[in-house]
């Protein structure tokens, strides 16, 4: 059987990620892997109704905090570790390294508190109950706030995270640097601001550098 792998997509609101997900799926696909595409805040009805929270209702960082939590934690439970059981591929557009940057650097919750969090919601499910599951690879999406608030202005009604102000996106984006600066191994930069076509040649190459796509795939 195949080895699970994990991967997340990551940056602020804007970047492309829910874009360019798709795109590596099909290639994984072609390249013969069963793909779970999911999301965060979601990916199971009860995880899909606390976003729906998230993203609409009024409520104070810690209240937002665990939120995030606990449909992580669900969605760790009932979709993430059994398809990575089975062996397949997980495509998660957003995981942890979202709560470190917007719940942590956007609305200044306290980091240490964040890890302690982490560790609860993501130790002691399934395969590996003393080992707390981390993506193989996290896709960080990186774009000047400026190019992601232009293009949201001209794509859709923003939620409550979007309508922040540029100053929270700024912050936002500074937290994302610090985690890939802290995990230099499972972050690969993607330079979002490039045209699509070239976003999608570099995400599929640095997936191909891995190992996880023929080099032909790009
Ligand atoms: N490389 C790109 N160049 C220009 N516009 C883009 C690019 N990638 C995505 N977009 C557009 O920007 C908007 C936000 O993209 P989206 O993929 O929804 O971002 P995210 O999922 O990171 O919030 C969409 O309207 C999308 O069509
Ligand atoms: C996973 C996660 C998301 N979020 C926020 C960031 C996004 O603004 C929002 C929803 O994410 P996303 O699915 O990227 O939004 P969209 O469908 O509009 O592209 O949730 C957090 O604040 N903390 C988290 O841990």
């Amino acid at each position: 059987m195949m080895q699970g792998l994990f991967i997340t997509f990551e940056g602020i609101d804007g970047a492309g990620k829910s874009s360019h997900i798709d795109t590596l799926a099909q290639a994984l696909r072609a390249a013969g892997r069963t793909v779970t595409l999911t999301r965060e805040p979601g990916g199971t009805p009860l995880a899909e109704k606390l976003r729906a929270l998230l993203l609409h209702e009024a409520m104070d960082a810690l209240t937002e905090t665990l939120l995030v939590f606990a449909a992580r934690r669900d969605h760790l439970l009932r979709v993430i570790e059994p398809a990575l059981a089975r062996g397949e591929v997980v495509l998660c557009d957003r995981f942890t390294d979202a709560t470190f940057a917007y719940q942590g650097a956007g609305r200044g919750f306290d980091l240490s508190v964040l890890s302690y969090m982490e560790r609860l919601a993501q130790t002691g499910i399934g395969l590996q109950p003393d080992l707390m599951l981390n993506p193989d690879l996290t896709l960080w999406f990186d774009v000047p706030p400026e190019v992601a608030a232009e293009r949201l202005a001209q794509a859709r009604a923003p939620d409550r995270f979007e309508a922040e102000p540029a100053a929270f996106f700024a912050r936002v984006a500074r937290g994302y640097a610090d985690r890939a600066a802290a995990a230099p191994g499972r972050f690969a930069r993607i330079d979002g601001a490039q045209a699509r076509e070239r976003v999608a040649a570099q995400m599929l190459a640095m997936v191909a550098a891995r190992g996880w796509l023929p080099e032909d795939a790009q």
